[in-house]
């Protein structure tokens, strides 16, 4: 189904509720630019570190389409864990996995509380940013320790820039972008509105600072357009 959220007056914060999860393929799709390729390359770098019998979370897993397309080319057995608490989410995630006839686990979970074991891979996927920052680094450091030595956490993040006037024209540059993939001025308006104080995204150096002093010995950013980027820490 075609996203036609904010084409009608807001009355709230942005949710991850049944209307959002209803659209949210064609949403991220057409709101996260080279979402496709950030979703190849997380799979690039997942695909090398599961090994038979490891541990595979994705944190905020949304529809599951990474743990889907994962699955689809995994030649070891693993498991491959999402983890979300939109149950709206989780059931079109469910629905998706029956019909590619895979097997992926899905929780409704709260990522900050779960109980996580040890684990190979830990992706988060345009997660962090709805975490408030207070507590933001805790949960990364929770990733850090149920991490294996050697284990690798990727993730996806809006990124800000520090220098302002950078920092407005990469948020016009992602502007036009939304234009181009046919959201109306006023659309764009109305989520940046609904976004406010629930997507708080850090720099990049922030994001990598985080990882460092949460144990990472290694962390770079390994793609980026403009105000988005992948990220993987080592640990
Ligand atoms: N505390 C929390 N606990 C569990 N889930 C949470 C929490 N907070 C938010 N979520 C969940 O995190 C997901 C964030 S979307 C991830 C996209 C996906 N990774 C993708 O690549 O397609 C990002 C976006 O829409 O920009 C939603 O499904 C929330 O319900
Ligand atoms: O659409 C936006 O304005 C964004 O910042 C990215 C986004 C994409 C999907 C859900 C929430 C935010």
């Amino acid at each position: 189904m075609n996203d036609k959220v904010f084409t009608k007056p807001i009355k709230k914060h942005f949710e991850f509720d049944e209307e959002v999860a209803a659209v949210f393929d064609d949403m991220l799709k057409r709101s996260v630019p080279f979402y496709g390729e950030s979703q190849k390359i997380t799979k690039f770098f997942a695909l090398k570190s599961i090994k038979e019998e490891s541990i595979v979370y994705d944190l905020g897993s949304s529809t599951a389409s990474l743990l889907i397309s994962i699955a689809k080319d995994l030649a070891v057995d693993a498991r491959l864990i999402g983890l979300d608490n939109s149950e709206a989410m989780l059931e079109q995630a469910r629905k998706k996995a029956q019909a590619f006839g895979v097997s992926i686990e899905l929780e409704n979970a709260d990522i900050l509380e779960y109980d996580y074991k040890d684990a190979d891979l830990f992706i988060s996927n345009f997660t962090l940013q709805f975490i408030r920052p207070l507590v933001r680094e805790e949960l990364v450091k929770k990733i850090y320790d149920s991490l294996k030595s050697d284990g690798i956490f990727i993730f996806s993040e809006k990124v800000i820039s520090h220098h302002s006037k950078l920092n407005k024209d990469l948020i016009e540059c992602y502007y036009d972008y939304k234009k181009e993939q046919g959201y109306s001025e006023y659309e764009i308006v109305q989520k940046r509105e609904a976004l406010e104080n629930v997507l708080v995204p850090y720099s990049e150096d922030e994001n990598i600072k985080m990882a460092k002093n949460c144990g990472f010995k290694h962390c770079e950013v390994i793609f980026r357009w403009a105000n988005f980027a992948t990220f993987i820490a080592i640990k």
